[in-house]
C-alpha cells in the first residue's frame, strides 16, 4: 500500500540544488519521487533532527541529505540539501519562522554569515547602517526576526550584501531600499504593502503559511524537471512574491501591471497566461489571447511560453501581434480583399501626394496625417457627427466646427483615393477590425447566452500595452466578455515609442483600483539604471488612464561598472570610437553585444564601417536578428523588449536625439512638439535599459539634450 506524502520544495532549496552536479541533481529528483510515494521507505532514513521537533532529515544518496520541515501529518517542505557531514554538525544554524507581514515560511541558514557578521564586535568608529530604524520598525517592514541582531551589526555595503545573500526576499528588498535612502513610509508603501498577506497571520500555523504565495515553493514535477534540465532559466520558476501575487490573483475585471524596464512584466504576463490556462476546463480551443505590439516580440513570447508550459500550454493560447490579429479579423470578413497594407510611416507622403493631386493647399499634410491617424482612425470614429463630438486630448491646436467639417470631407476623399490604388494602412486595418468586432459583440449581446456566436476569448493578456492604439483596445475589448480576469495588461508608459495615447476607461476598459507596479529590475545594474533614469529627468508620464505614472522605487540589486560616455568631434571619429569599443570588448559575435542608433542611415553607415574592419554584423529586422553570428545592430525602435549583456548607443547627438524635424512644431503646435520630444526620450530610455552589464554611449558634435551635464561630464578621456 502506498502511503503518499506531499513534498514541496522551498525556492531557497531549489537554489542550493541548482549548485549540485548533474548526477546529484538527478538523485534529488529521484529522492523527491520516492519520498512522495512513501516517506516511510526504509531507504530514505527519514528521521527527526535533534533539537527541533519539526526539522527532519532524509537520505538522498550516500553523500547528500535532505533537510525537511514537517508541516502536518504527511506534508513536508524540502528546505535544503546538504552534505551529510554538514547536516548533523551544526543544527542550530537553521531557523524557520512565519513572517508576520507576508505570512510565508522563511528558512534561514545562518552558517554563511557565521564568520563575517555574527559575534563580531562593531569597530568603534563605524556606525551601523540601520541605526536610525527601531527594531519594531524593521519588523513592521517585514525584516526576518532571526536576522535582526545581525542587521544591527551591518556597518558597510559589503557586509550588507553578505547578509542579503542569506536573507529572505522581503528582508533583502527592505534593507536594500532603506540603504538606498528610502524613508520608512516609502518602504512600507512600495516594498512591504504589495506583499502583505491578505489574511491574518498566525505565526504557529504552518499549514496556512505553506499555502500562502509568500512561501515560495515549487511542487510540480514538471517545474522540477525543467529546473534539473539544461534548458532551465530562473524566471521559469522563481517569481518574486510581488510578481507571484499578480500572477495568481483573481480579479474582478481588467488589471494593469506597470513598472520600469526589466522588472519582469513580460515574465508576469507569461506566468499569468499559464495560471489562467491551468484554471480552464479541458478543451481543444484557444480561449486565451496573448498579444503584443510587434512581430519579433510575439515570436519571443511563443518561445518563452513553450519553455514555461510546453506544447500543452501553447495549445490553449493564441499568440499573435496586434496588427496581425486585426488583419486576420478583417480578412475573415472579406473586407479589404486584394488590398495591400502600407506602412504607417508612409502615410504623410500619401497625404502630400493626394493634396497635390486635388490641388488643395490650405492644409498641411503632417497635420492631416496626425488628425486622421490619431483621432479619426485612432478612436474609430464612424461618422462626421462622431468626429464633431470627439475629444482630441493628445493633439496640438484646437480645430473649429468648420474645420472639422472640412477635415472629415478630406479624409473621406483620401480613403477613397487610397482605395482606388488598392492600398490601405495598418491604422485603417485596426479601425476596421475594431468596427467588425464591436458589431460582432453587439450581435452576441442581442442573442444572449443561448446563441451560437461566442466571444472569441475568455482572457486577453497584453504585453507592451503602452503602444497599442485606441482602435486596438476597442477591438480587444469587444473580443472578451466583461468580467473577472478578462484583461491583463502589462506595460510601461515611459517606454512608449509609438504615438498612441489612450485613456482606457473611455474605451470600456476599467482598471481603476486594479493597477499595480513592479519596481525591482532583474536586468540592469544600479549604475546603468541611474544613468537611464537621469535621461528621463523632467518628463511627466501618464498611466494609460488619464492619471500620472512614475518610476518611484524603481531599483536593482545588481551591481556593475558605471556606463561610459564618449564624445567625438565628427561622425567619422565617432564611428572609430565605436569600433574601438567593440574591439576592447573582444568583438563578440555570440549575440551578447548590440549597437543601437537613431536612424536607418546610421545603421548602414556603422555596419559598413565595421565590416570594413572584418567585424561580422547582424541587423535586427522586424522579425528579430537577420542571420547568424555577429554584433547586432538596429535602430532604437527595434530594441523594444530585447536585452543584451553589453550595449552601445551611438549617434546620441543633438539633432538626432531628439530628431531635428520635430523643431517645426515647437511654436506652432507646442503640445505635439512635447509629445514627439517625449517619444524620442523614451526611445533613448528603452535603448539604455536593454543593457545587462555594460553600457557605452557615443555622440559627435553637441550631445543630445537628454544627456544631462552630469552624464556628459562622466565622459571617458
Ligand atoms: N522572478 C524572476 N527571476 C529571475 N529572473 C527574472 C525574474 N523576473 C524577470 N526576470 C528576468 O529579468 C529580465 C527582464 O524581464 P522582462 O523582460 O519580463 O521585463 P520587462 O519588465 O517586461 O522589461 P521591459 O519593460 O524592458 O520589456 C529577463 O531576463 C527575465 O528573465
Amino acid at each position: 500500500m502506498s502511503t503518499g506524502a506531499t513534498l514541496r520544495t522551498l525556492v531557497s532549496a531549489d537554489k542550493e540544488i541548482m549548485k549540485l552536479s548533474r548526477t546529484d541533481k538527478g538523485a534529488v529528483y529521484e529522492f523527491q519521487h520516492k519520498f512522495r510515494h512513501n516517506p516511510a521507505n526504509p531507504g530514505l532514513h527519514l528521521k527527526q533532527l535533534k533539537g527541533d521537533a519539526k526539522l527532519w532529515s532524509a537520505r538522498v544518496n550516500a553523500e547528500l541529505r535532505a533537510i525537511l520541515l514537517h508541516i502536518a501529518a504527511q506534508d513536508y517542505l524540502l528546505i535544503d540539501v546538504k552534505h551529510r557531514k554538514e547536516v548533523y554538525d551544526d543544527l542550530d544554524r537553521y531557523t524557520y519562522k512565519v513572517n508576520r507581514v507576508t505570512g510565508g515560511i522563511e528558512v534561514i541558514d545562518l552558517e554563511p554569515v557565521g564568520d563575517s557578521i555574527i559575534g563580531r564586535l562593531l569597530p568603534a568608529e563605524s556606525a551601523p547602517l540601520f541605526a536610525k530604524f527601531s527594531d519594531a520598525q524593521l519588523l513592521e517592514l517585514g525584516v526576518a526576526e532571526p536576522l535582526l541582531e545581525h542587521v544591527r551589526k551591518v556597518s558597510n555595503e559589503e557586509e550588507l550584501l553578505a547578509l542579503l545573500e542569506i536573507a529572505p526576499q522581503l528582508t533583502a528588498d527592505v534593507l536594500f531600499a532603506l540603504n538606498d535612502g528610502m524613508t520608512y513610509e516609502q518602504v512600507r508603501e512600495q516594498v512591504t504593502d504589495p506583499v502583505r498577506s491578505d489574511d491574518l497571520v498566525d505565526p504557529d500555523d504552518l499549514v496556512a503559511a505553506v499555502a500562502r504565495p509568500a512561501t515560495q515553493v515549487t511542487s510540480d514535477d514538471e517545474a522540477l524537471q525543467a529546473m534539473l534540465g539544461e534548458s532551465f532559466e530562473r524566471w521559469q520558476i522563481f517569481l518574486h512574491p510581488t510578481q507571484r501575487k499578480l500572477v495568481e490573483k483573481t480579479t474582478s475585471g481588467a488589471t494593469r501591471v506597470g513598472g520600469g524596464p526589466g522588472t519582469g512584466k513580460t515574465i508576469v504576463a507569461l506566468h499569468r497566461v499559464a495560471h489562467l490556462a491551468a484554471e480552464l476546463e479541458a478543451g481543444a480551443d484557444k480561449p486565451i489571447l496573448l498579444t503584443t505590439f510587434n512581430r519579433n516580440l510575439a515570436a519571443d513570447l511563443r518561445t518563452r511560453l513553450i519553455a514555461l508550459g510546453g506544447q500543452e500550454l501553447l495549445a490553449r493560447v493564441e499568440i499573435i501581434n496586434i496588427d496581425k490579429l486585426a488583419s486576420r479579423i478583417v480578412a475573415e470578413s472579406k473586407t479589404g480583399v486584394g488590398k495591400r497594407v502600407v506602412d504607417d510611416t508612409r502615410v504623410a507622403d500619401q497625404w502630400r501626394a493626394f493634396l497635390a493631386e486635388i490641388g488643395e493647399t490650405g492644409w498641411d499634410a503632417e497635420f492631416l496625417t496626425a488628425e486622421w491617424t490619431q483621432v479619426i482612425l485612432g478612436q474609430v470614429l464612424n461618422s462626421r457627427s462622431e468626429y464633431f463630438k470627439a475629444r482630441r486630448p493628445a493633439r496640438g491646436r484646437p480645430v473649429s466646427r468648420e474645420e472639422r467639417d472640412e477635415i472629415w470631407r478630406l479624409t473621406e476623399r483620401f480613403a477613397t483615393w487610397l482605395d482606388n490604388q488598392g492600398i490601405w494602412t495598418w491604422r485603417q486595418v485596426a479601425a476596421e477590425a475594431a468596427r467588425l468586432e464591436i458589431d460582432r459583440a453587439a450581435r452576441i449581446d442581442e442573442v444572449g447566452p443561448g446563441g451560437s456566436l461566442r466571444h472569441r476569448y475568455r482572457h486577453v493578456v497584453v504585453d507592451e500595452a503602452q503602444d497599442l492604439s485606441a482602435a486596438h483596445w476597442k477591438m480587444l475589448r469587444a473580443m472578451v466578455p466583461v468580467g473577472s480576469d478578462d484583461m491583463f495588461l502589462v506595460g510601461d508608459t515611459h517606454q512608449r515609442i509609438y504615438d498612441n495615447h489612450v485613456t482606457l476607461s473611455s474605451l470600456g476598459i476599467n482598471i481603476r483600483g486594479r493597477s499595480a507596479r513592479l519596481t525591482l529590475s532583474y536586468r540592469t545594474t544600479r549604475q546603468i539604471l541611474a544613468a537611464a533614469l537621469e535621461m528621463m529627468t523632467g518628463e511627466v508620464y501618464d498611466d494609460l488612464d488619464g492619471g500620472e505614472d512614475n518610476l518611484a522605487g524603481y531599483r536593482s540589486l545588481l551591481r556593475g561598472g558605471r556606463p561610459t560616455f564618449h564624445a567625438a568631434s565628427t561622425w567619422a571619429q565617432e564611428k572609430n570610437n565605436i569600433a574601438d569599443q567593440l574591439q576592447a570588448w573582444g568583438n563578440p559575435v555570440d549575440g551578447s553585444v548590440a549597437i543601437c542608433v537613431p536612424t536607418r542611415e546610421l545603421v548602414a553607415e556603422v555596419t559598413a564601417r565595421l565590416q570594413a574592419d572584418g567585424v561580422a554584423v547582424v541587423e535586427i529586422g522586424p522579425d528579430g536578428p537577420k542571420g547568424g553570428e555577429g554584433v547586432h545592430i538596429g535602430t532604437m525602435h527595434r530594441f523594444k523588449g530585447l536585452e543584451y549583456q553589453r550595449m552601445i548607443i551611438a549617434g546620441v547627438s543633438d539633432g538626432l536625439v531628439p530628431r531635428q524635424m520635430i523643431g517645426q512644431w515647437r511654436d506652432t503646435e507646442p503640445k505635439r512638439y512635447q509629445r514627439e520630444r517625449q517619444r524620442d526620450r523614451s526611445l533613448l530610455f528603452v535603448a539604455a535599459t536593454r543593457a545587462r552589464d555594460e553600457l557605452a554611449v557615443f555622440w559627435h558634435g553637441t550631445p543630445s539634450p537628454f544627456l544631462t551635464h552630469h552624464l556628459v561630464q562622466q565622459q571617458a578621456v
